[in-house]
């Protein structure tokens, strides 16, 4: 089987390369780019020894010599790409969050760019890897997103928590923010410093609530915050939320351990809390949590790893499931430690 990668270059890009050179089902990686006649070492530095060149944008050549295309390309390039292999039906899983939201109108309100086509959004299938089936086009979803929508997955489709009381902290590591400098990731400004942003317009609150309403139409609304902090790779997320009546630390970890117990890439630790070195270079998102009896609030914290589970390796977890392949082939199982 071929794949082939847009935006290799980037750093989702180049940890899905890592993962598709090393997929025991894949025999050639196939690299695109809008500036091709590269070599790979040009593009990338860490992979010098690597032979491969980076290939003219075609795509009739991509489908003619692949079986499934990646795209790791920023907001704005799918949505622009997407119609051609949409109506050849050929397999595309696109890093971006060009075709997760559903409504055009509310793309152009959050990415504050043009939406792709109606028609384009209807065919897509937000890949949210542990609860959705797989579609030709996979709309894998945002880093924030999946660390969130699994924190709070058993409890909203439960119906155990006040729908208007969810607030979500989040943090994240600079390779978040992909490789383009920015006033904000200059080392002087992110070393040894902590600073929120994007704050009540974060392009993620509205794929998150739009996926919680598909669970539970009751919910209207999160309150949701983004902090950037000085690391590399990983997520934390810390979901709080009011929980209903008669319900203890107990009953609520019977209801993650009900989820995610047959899920091999959530491993739910009950009320110990992970750390995001758990989960550093693995595909796993790890999930604990706390109830307060005295404030009646629960806290679920999770982390991931934002350019593997948040980003290609679901890509890969859902090219497993695309292709009918165990969900565990070719991705990282043991975390790098320390
Ligand atoms: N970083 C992360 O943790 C996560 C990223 N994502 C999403 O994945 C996508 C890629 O992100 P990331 O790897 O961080 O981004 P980067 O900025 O690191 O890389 C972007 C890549 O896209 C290429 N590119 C840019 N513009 C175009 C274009 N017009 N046509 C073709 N190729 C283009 C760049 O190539 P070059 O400049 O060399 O031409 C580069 O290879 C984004 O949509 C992002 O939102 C999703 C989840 C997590
Ligand atoms: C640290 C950092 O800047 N993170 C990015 C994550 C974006 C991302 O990867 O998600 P999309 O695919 O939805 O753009 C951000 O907060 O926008």
């Amino acid at each position: 089987m071929n794949a082939a990668i847009l935006g290799v270059s980037g750093y989702s890009g180049s940890a899905l390369y890592k993962l598709l050179k090393e997929h025991p089902k894949v025999d050639k990686v196939n690299l695109y780019s809008r500036k091709p006649r590269r070599s790979l070492a040009e593009a990338v530095t860490a992979f010098k020894n690597q032979p491969e060149y980076l290939q003219e944008y075609d795509p009739q050549a991509i489908m003619a010599e692949n079986d499934v295309l990646f795209l790791a390309t920023p907001a704005g390039v799918s949505s622009q790409l997407a119609s051609v292999f949409m109506e050849a039906k050929f397999p595309v899983i696109d890093l971006s969050g060009d075709l997760r939201l559903k409504k055009a109108a509310s793309y152009e309100k959050w990415y504050q760019k043009p939406a792709a086509a109606t028609k384009l959004l209807a065919q897509a299938t937000y890949g949210l890897a542990e609860f959705e089936p797989v579609g030709t086009y996979i709309a894998n979803p945002g880093c924030y997103a999946t660390a969130t929508l699994l924190a709070l997955a058993p409890l909203v489709k439960e119906d155990l928590l006040q729908l208007d009381s969810i607030i979500v902290d989040a943090k994240s590591g600079l390779a978040g923010a992909g490789k383009k400098l920015t006033e904000t990731s200059h080392y002087a400004y992110i070393n040894e410093n902590a600073q929120a942003y994007k704050v009540n317009c974060h392009q993620h609150i509205p794929e998150i609530v739009q996926e919680l309403q598909t669970w539970n139409d009751k919910l209207e609304a999160i309150q949701f915050t983004t902090t950037l902090i000085p690391i590399t790779r990983g997520i934390m997320v810390s979901a709080y939320a009011k929980v209903k009546p008669g319900f203890a630390q107990a009953d609520l970890e019977a209801v993650f351990t009900k989820y995610y117990h047959d899920k091999k890439w959530v491993r739910f630790s009950g009320s110990d809390l992970p750390a995001i070195r758990d989960v550093i270079q693995s595909n796993y998102c790890d999930i604990g949590l706390s109830y307060n009896p005295v404030t009646n609030t629960v806290l679920v914290v999770s982390v991931i790893d934002n350019l593997l589970k948040g980003a290609s390796g679901q890509a890969v977890q859902n090219f497993n499931k695309l292709f009918g392949f165990e969900e565990t082939l070719g991705l990282p199982a043991i975390p790098a430690w320390p």
